[in-house]
């Protein structure tokens, strides 16, 4: 199973990364966003929103768990940090098995409702400016999508 390990200089190249790999999205994709405060998780969500052609400001749904957005493809975006029981079933299946692409944030604390395959990508604080990207892709589907936006 590959993992790729990338660097990320600059939030600027964290969003160009975020919108070419928005552009090879399908629907029904899903991405588990991992990373401490500030590591860029939103920064990549923007980047994401920018590439599927979606014009609202994005931001974090803290208060909501799930914000939608419609673009070429709707994305729901969903931070599951707050959830007070994470066993509880809120229905994430329907996003999912949606029409659109859904990126978690936190999605560790609903691993046992998240799907069978889904791209992990790991922030990691790396100086200042620079952070570390570990993608982990998890299935066929993923493990194509990876080769695709790295190796070209
Ligand atoms: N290489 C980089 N990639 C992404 N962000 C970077 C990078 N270098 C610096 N930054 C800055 O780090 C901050 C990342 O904040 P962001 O809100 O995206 O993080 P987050 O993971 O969503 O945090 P939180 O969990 O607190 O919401 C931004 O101010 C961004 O400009």
């Amino acid at each position: 199973m590959a993992i790729y390990e990338l660097v990320m200089h600059s939030a600027e190249e964290t969003m160009e990364f975020a919108v070419r790999l928005s552009e090879q999205l399908q629907p029904k994709d899903v991405i588990a966003l991992e990373g401490d405060l500030g590591a860029g998780k939103t920064t990549f969500t923007k980047g994401l929103a920018k590439g599927l052609g979606i014009t609202r400001a994005v931001s974090s749904p803290t208060f909501t768990i799930v914000k939608e957005y419609k673009g070429r493809l709707p994305l729901y975006h969903m931070d599951v940090y707050r959830l007070e029981d994470t066993f509880e079933d809120l229905g994430f299946d329907e996003y999912f098995e949606g029409d659109g692409v859904t990126v978690i944030e936190w999605a560790h604390l609903i691993k046992p409702q998240l799907p069978d395959e889904l791209l992990y990508i790991h922030l990691y604080h790396h100086g200042d400016q620079e952070r570390k990207m570990v993608l982990e892709p998890i299935g066929k589907r993923y493990e194509q999508l990876c080769k695709e936006i790295i190796e070209g």
